[in-house]
Order: C-alpha cells, then sequence, then structure tokens
C-alpha cells in the first residue's frame, strides 16, 4: 500500500483515479506549515501540491519514503528541485493541463486593462456614474510583445491575432517556422521591450528571467505602455514597475502574480492603474480537473514502476525511444556494478560506448542506468536513475558517452570503462535475442556471462591444477559450482576465471581462495 499526502486544494473529480486506487491510501492535509509536514512527511510515498506549499530542503531532508513530488500545475519554484535530485525523488509537473485557462486569463486581464472594466465596475457599484474617467483604448491595430512563446504565450498569441493585433515575441526557442505558423514576428528582447504597445510576460521564473524587465527595460519602452503578468511574480521587477507607472511612462499594469503571495504591503496592489488577480490563471474548473487528473496519472505510474512522462528533473524521453532502450536497463545497471566490484579505487571517469542499433538513438538513460549500478555499490540503493548524474557530478567523476561505428560479432553493444587513480576496468554486455542480457567481454577476455545469480570473478595465473584447487575449496565448504569458464590471454599467463555458484561465499571461504599462490584476485559480485 502506498502513502499519498496531498496539501493544497485539488479537484476532487481530478483526484479520484488516486481516491480509487486499491493500491493508494490518500490523505488530504491543507494548510500545514514548514513544521508540520516535515513532522509527518517521513510517512508518505507521494507528496502532491499545488503552488502555496513549499517544499524546502528541509521537508525533502526528512521525506525518508518519498519517491514523488506531483504538482498540480506547471511553475515548479515552490519545490526544491536540487534538495529532490538529491534525494533521487522524482518531481512531476502536469504541463497541459491550465494552458487554455492562463491563457483566457490572461486575455481577460488585457482587455479589462484597456477598458479599465474593474475600476469602472467599483465605482459604479459605489454609486459613482463616470463615464469620463473610463476611456478605454482598442486593441485592434496594437502591438503585444510577448516575452516567452511556449503553451500559454502561444495561444495568448492566438487570440491576439483573432483580435487584430500586431504580435512580436521574443523567446529564446522559438524558431522561424512556429513564429509562422502562429503568425508571430520573431524579435530580440530589445525590440518586443521597445515596439509594445501591451507587454505580457510567460516565461518560467529562472535566474536568467528575475526581474527580466526591470528599471533598463522600462527605459525602452514606448510611453504609455500596459504591462501584463500572469506568469510568475518576479519576472518584472515590482519597484521599477511602481516607479514608471508613477512616472507616467506605463499607463497601467494588469497583475495575476507577485513577488510575495499573498502581496503584503505591496504598494502596487494600491494604484488605481493596476488590476490584480489573486493567482487565479488556473483556477477554472477543467484546468483544476486536467491538471489534477494529468498528476495523479503519473503519481500511480511512479510508484508502481510504470514509464512516465512529465518528470521536471529528469531528461524528457519519447515514448519511441523509451521502447527502444527500457529492455537494456537491467544490461546496464549490472553491467556498472560489475566492474564497480572489481575496480580497485575510487572512480575517477566513466566512460560508456554504445556500438551497433544503439548508435541510433538517445541512450542517456542508459548511461544513468550504469551510474547508478556503479554508484550505488559504493553509496547504496539511495543511489537511482534520477540523481545518479548529480552524483557523479558532485564527486568529480568524468562521465563520458560516446557511439562507435566499429563492427561487433553483437548486434549491439555497450562497454563500460572505469578509471580510478590505480587502473582501468572494462567490461562489455549486449542483449541477445531470446537469451536476454548478457556479459561478453572483462578485461579483454571473452566470456559468455548471465548477470544473474552467484558470481566469482577469478583473476590467476594460467597454471596446472588450479582449477581443480578452486573447486576442492569450495567443494569442501558446501558450495557447488553451477558453471565454470576460463579464459586466458597466453599460455601459462594471465587468466580469468568466472564461476556461477549455487549459493554465495562466505568472505572466509574466499580469503581462503585468495590465499591460493596462482590466484591474483577474487571478487564476488552482487547484483
Ligand atoms: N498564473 C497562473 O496561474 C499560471 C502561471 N503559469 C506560469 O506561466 C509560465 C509559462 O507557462 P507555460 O507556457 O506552460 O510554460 P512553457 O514552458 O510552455 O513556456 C515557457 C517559455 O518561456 C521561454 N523562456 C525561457 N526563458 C526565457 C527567457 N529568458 N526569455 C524569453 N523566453 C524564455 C521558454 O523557451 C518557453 O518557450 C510559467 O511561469 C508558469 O509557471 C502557468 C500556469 C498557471
Ligand atoms: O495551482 C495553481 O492554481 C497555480 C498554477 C500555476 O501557477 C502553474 O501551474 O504554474
Amino acid at each position: 500500500m502506498y502513502r499519498v499526502l496531498i496539501t493544497d486544494p485539488l479537484s476532487d473529480q481530478g483526484i479520484k483515479p488516486l481516491i480509487e486506487a486499491d493500491d493508494i491510501e490518500v490523505d488530504q492535509r491543507l494548510g500545514l506549515t514548514e513544521a508540520e509536514l516535515i513532522r509527518i512527511i517521513p510517512e508518505y510515498d507521494a507528496l502532491l501540491v499545488r503552488s502555496q506549499t513549499k517544499v524546502t530542503a528541509a521537508v525533502i531532508e526528512a521525506a525518508d519514503k518519498l519517491k514523488v513530488i506531483g504538482r498540480a500545475g506547471v511553475g515548479v519554484d515552490n519545490i526544491d528541485l536540487l534538495a529532490a535530485t538529491r534525494k533521487g525523488i522524482v518531481v512531476v509537473n502536469a504541463p497541459d493541463g491550465n494552458t487554455i485557462s492562463t491563457a483566457e486569463h490572461t486575455f481577460a486581464m488585457l482587455m479589462a486593462l484597456a477598458r479599465h472594466i474593474p475600476q469602472a465596475c467599483a465605482a459604479l457599484k459605489a454609486g459613482t456614474w463616470d463615464r469620463k474617467a473610463y476611456v478605454g483604448v482598442e486593441l485592434a491595430g496594437k502591438t503585444l510583445g510577448i516575452v516567452g512563446l511556449g503553451r500559454i504565450g502561444s495561444e495568448v498569441a492566438k487570440r491576439a491575432k483573432a483580435f487584430h493585433m500586431r504580435v512580436v515575441a521574443y523567446d529564446p526557442y522559438l524558431t522561424e517556422e512556429r513564429a509562422a505558423k502562429l503568425g508571430v514576428e520573431m524579435a530580440d528582447l530589445d525590440t518586443v521591450i521597445a515596439q509594445a504597445d501591451f507587454l505580457t510576460v510567460h516565461t518560467p521564473l529562472t535566474k536568467e528571467t528575475r526581474h527580466l524587465i526591470g528599471r533598463e527595460a522600462f527605459r525602452k519602452m514606448k510611453d504609455g505602455v500596459r504591462i501584463l503578468n500572469c506568469a510568475r511574480g518576479g519576472i518584472i521587477d515590482e519597484a521599477a514597475l511602481y516607479e514608471a507607472i508613477q512616472a507616467g511612462k506605463v499607463a497601467g499594469a494588469a497583475l495575476d502574480v507577485f513577488e510575495e503571495e499573498p502581496p503584503k504591503n505591496n504598494p502596487l496592489v494600491d494604484l488605481p492603474q493596476v488590476i490584480v488577480t489573486p493567482h487565479l490563471g488556473a483556477s477554472t474548473v477543467e484546468a483544476q480537473e486536467n491538471v489534477a487528473l494529468d498528476v495523479c496519472a503519473e503519481v500511480l505510474h511512479i510508484l508502481r514502476g510504470e514509464p512516465f512522462k512529465n518528470a521536471v528533473n529528469l531528461p524528457s524521453i519519447p515514448e519511441h525511444v523509451m521502447k527502444k532502450v527500457e529492455p537494456y536497463y537491467g544490461l546496464c545497471e549490472k553491467l556498472g556494478r560489475l566492474v564497480a566490484h572489481t575496480l580497485v579505487g575510487a572512480p575517477r571517469a566513466i566512460t560508456v560506448t554504445y556500438s551497433g542499433e544503439l548508435t541510433e538513438t538517445d541512450t542517456s538513460f542508459l548511461t544513468r542506468s550504469i551510474l547508478k549500478g556503479v554508484l550505488s555499490y559504493h553509496l547504496g540503493p539511495s543511489v537511482n536513475f534520477i540523481n545518479a548524474p548529480h552524483l557523479a557530478k558532485e564527486r568529480a567523476i568524468r562521465v563520458t558517452e560516446q557511439k562507435s561505428n566499429e563492427t561487433s560479432a553483437f548486434t549491439n553493444l555497450i562497454t563500460l570503462e572505469i578509471a580510478s587513480a590505480q587502473e582501468t576496468r572494462r567490461a562489455s554486455g549486449t542483449l541477445l535475442n531470446g537469451f536476454g542480457p548478457r556479459i561478453v567481454k572483462i578485461d579483454g577476455y571473452a566470456v559468455d556471462v548471465a548477470p544473474e545469480g552467484h558470481l566469482i570473478l577469478i583473476r590467476h595465473f594460467d597454471r596446472p591444477g588450479v582449477i581443480g584447487r578452486v573447486g576442492t575449496i569450495l567443494g569442501q565448504h558446501g558450495i557447488n559450482i553451477a558453471t565454470m569458464q576460463v579464459s586466458r590471454r597466453d599460455v601459462g599467463g594471465h587468466a580469468m576465471m568466472i564461476l556461477t555458484v549455487d549459493k554465495p561465499a562466505s568472505p572466509d571461504v574466499l580469503d581462503t581462495l585468495g590465499e591460493l599462490a596462482e590466484i591474483r584476485s577474487v571478487t564476488e559480485i552482487e547484483w
């Protein structure tokens, strides 16, 4: 039974699949303080939030069992992603479900801003019939500047086109084809800022976008420009916006989001030129149901070990690539464990070479599996897919992934090489049609080993009688040899023996084997 904690209000319809799942127990505890969350989080396998709950490093540190944090929405700035990645917790969001609602809210704000609807409404309700004070501007023929033309920005652009606005957009990832398809003019940030009659931002809040629209940007704008932020507080510098409105440079602003939410003593909120909503972009019945359904489906997949797609702290991988690489996960992890077992010294450089049909696909997930295998040997079971590259980086291990066109007897071949300060070890593995994973080379010795069961790897000198002596020692300790392979480089030189045995050998038995004069090293592999 998996335990799921929900700490922000989510749509009842949306969380139904979780509530109805036989293997899931759901607790809804809204409005917890950080201390309360820290106290109860160790009991849960999954945490579901919107934007109110702050999933801090301290919360994540206390989350002993947590496998997944689900964000019912887009922005994950309320979650400490680095802390989650370090701990190997997947963070998933629901990026598509609230796009339309947020674009529609942005457009509602745009029209309300152009026509002073909230101010006029409040005045009339207060008993004032004043038609002169609320003369607005038309949208048709005006230029809408969009910064960030992703999902929401694109939907805003489509609506602006329908209102006969000219749309000019800046997004570093915007291609000419997409811009043309949307009927949008592509420009650099300064041009967008300088040409906009209305300027709207739709980027995430990152180091690069924090105060992207600040004093310098306001100076470059047209007089009488109107500003919108329905993305994240902090993309627009609130102090600079306040000054620009007071100076008459900016005619008005529509804000759904704030640097501090709820805003406390924020002078912008009191300005008559500013209209505000309390972070309502995604607050529609439809969006809340969509995002809750999407994120619950992802959480169920992750808890049940099924493929998932919207991880924020993992690169996204298309389904057709996933299908190709998934069968190799087990082989890769075992290859990692095998070489890590045999290496003397701490790994400094890890090189993975893919050849055959794997050269044509994205193998980054396979490299993650290998890293998981290597690092879990040293660091234990807390290493997983998500944190393995991060843990390698933290330990200054250089990881190189390369593709080779060299032909081999196998349709696919994965070779792992690990270098420490003392030595370099390598092994190659393949997936044999109908036979599953096989280790086919270890340090240059050709072998054929199924990576499973109890395996003892012995490096020795090729001398008469050594095989018999190994067999005798194991026999004396009641250890039955299931298979044995011996491979040598030169007659009388270095050789390798790989035994699969029916039960693990104790450290004493391994020591006794190691004391034989012909034996250079003995390693028992634990998969
Ligand atoms: N007010 C609300 O209730 C809601 C707010 N949001 C927020 O809206 C924002 C946009 O969401 P989506 O469109 O779904 O995200 P998205 O990821 O589809 O689009 C973001 C776009 O910003 C662009 N971008 C990133 N850095 C940039 C930079 N320095 N300059 C210009 N463009 C840059 C990216 O290339 C991307 O195309 C996010 O901050 C999200 O958290 C989303 C949903 C609801
Ligand atoms: O949960 C909400 O209502 C906020 C939505 C939001 O800001 C987002 O999805 O980024």
